[in-house]
């Protein structure tokens, strides 16, 4: 692609993903798919625009509404270009897939030489936060506050799971430095793998064999708090596309019985598709009509563990999906809290006396996770917090819960709480 087509692409895409209701990463795969003749390089180029502007959505938006432009795709692009590429106004011009209007071209003009940040920006402007989450956030995170919200910013490492029904960690990593890639053990999830360079995702045979996954090292770790063992009967009580199932899956080794339960049809079949291609078999599907579906009554008590992977607010998920805070949660935070209750409380049930309970979202709100938590067991004596250290001591020093944020641990942000049922 030459320069000017390849921009010429980023507006059909960045327009694309402006205008669909769908996350960026469903539009962009999409985008991608319906123009297969676009290769590795470009695309990858391609995404790195793409996401660099999502990243400064709100801060390109100032920049634009105080020259009195409408925000608009291509008006956050040229903008990006003066600003964040700092290109000149005849560059621009020379680049740009259409001519430029006289408006087009005073905003180039205006904004070439200044900095993404001014000083009269607003707080919530500069840190990329949207309206409806700053009172929680600044609640949870007090003086870290704008340094997390920083951290959410920069683009994270691609993060792999190795699945242990089909190789080692060890040979998986032998396979990427044969590959000339760089790849590390994970500090923490003792089946991750970390690669700190931007790569194309063509590169790795092994998630096409099933061999690796792509799964953040939080999600990992709420996977291995389970300790889902060989042989025993588990729920994945949100088992959603499967990410945390399949994990499960294979913590079993293909031995007992796993059952992924979600309302979603559509992602429980995608669910089953991954697990087929991973060479897992122990797990059958369920749809629940809801979260107090008859099938959790007819199974109370019956299983060994149960993981509720909750619908939330996915404050935790800003650094890999930029787009997804400026969607504010469909219900909105109270009605998903008393969502997150009531699945708690349903699912609960099908622990068996003795059994464990892994309450998890990947937000990084206090409402959502340990208020819950509270809420959950001052509600249900029956149950006691099982102290992460006890279960896996690597995590001692993280306090009672998994509570990871991007600034303080370098993944995604994930709250875990182990629960146990009295015997
Ligand atoms: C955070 S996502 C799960 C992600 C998944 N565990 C993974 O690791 O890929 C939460 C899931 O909860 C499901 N869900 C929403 N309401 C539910 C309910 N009332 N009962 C069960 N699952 C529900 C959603 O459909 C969604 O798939």
């Amino acid at each position: 692609m030459t320069p000017s087509s390849r921009l010429a692409a980023i507006l059909d895409l960045l327009t694309e993903v402006e205008s669909a209701p769908r996350p960026a990463d469903a539009v962009t795969s999409a985008f991608f798919r319906a123009r297969r003749h676009i290769d590795d390089q470009d695309r990858g180029a391609m995404l790195e625009t793409l996401y660099a502007i999502l990243r400064h959505r709100a801060r390109l938006g100032w920049w634009l509404s105080r020259q009195g432009r409408a925000e608009t795709a291509r008006g956050r692009l040229l903008a990006w270009l003066a600003l964040g590429e700092r290109k000149g106004p005849d560059q621009v011009a020379r680049l740009f897939p259409t001519p430029l209007s006289a408006a087009d071209s005073a905003l180039v003009t205006a904004l070439h030489g200044s900095a993404l940040d001014h000083a009269e920006m607003p707080e919530p402007v500069r840190l990329e936060c949207p309206d409806w989450a700053l009172e929680p956030l600044r609640r949870r995170f007090g003086a870290d506050f704008a340094a997390e919200m920083a951290a959410t910013l920069v683009a994270p490492p691609l993060d792999l799971r190795v699945n242990p029904v089909k190789t080692s960690r060890d040979q998986a990593l032998r396979g990427l430095s044969r590959l000339g890639l760089r790849a590390e053990p994970m500090a923490l999830s003792p089946l991750g793998i970390r690669l700190p360079d931007r790569i194309s995702l063509a590169l790795l045979p092994g998630l096409k064999s099933g061999e690796i996954e792509i799964q953040d090292e939080g999600s990992q770790l709420v996977a291995h708090l389970v300790e889902a063992k060989p042989g025993e009967r588990v729920v994945d009580f949100c088992a959603g596309a499967g990410g945390k199932t399949l994990a499960l899956a294979a913590q079993m080794q293909n031995r007992g019985h796993l059952v992924a339960c979600d309302v979603n049809e559509a992602r429980l079949k995608r669910c089953a598709e991954r697990l087929r291609k991973a060479g897992l078999h122990n797990v059958e599907t369920r749809v629940l009509a809801s979260e107090t579906d008859k099938w959790v009554k007819r199974h109370k008590g019956g299983y060994d563990r149960v993981l509720i992977d909750a619908p939330c607010s996915g404050t935790g998920t800003w650094r890999r999906n930029p787009d997804a805070r400026w969607r504010a949660p469909d219900l909105g935070l109270s009605a998903l809290m008393a969502l997150q209750a009531r699945i708690l409380a349903s699912a609960a049930r099908l622990v068996r006396p003795g059994g464990r309970l892994v309450y998890a979202t990947c937000s990084v709100l206090v409402e959502e996770n340990e208020a819950q938590v509270a809420a959950f067991l001052a509600a249900h004596p029956g149950f006691a917090l099982l102290p992460l250290g006890e279960a896996f001591p690597p995590l001692q020093a993280l306090g009672d819960h998994l509570s990871l944020t991007p600034k303080a641990h370098g993944t995604d942000g994930f709250f875990a709480a182990i629960l146990t049922r009295q015997a």
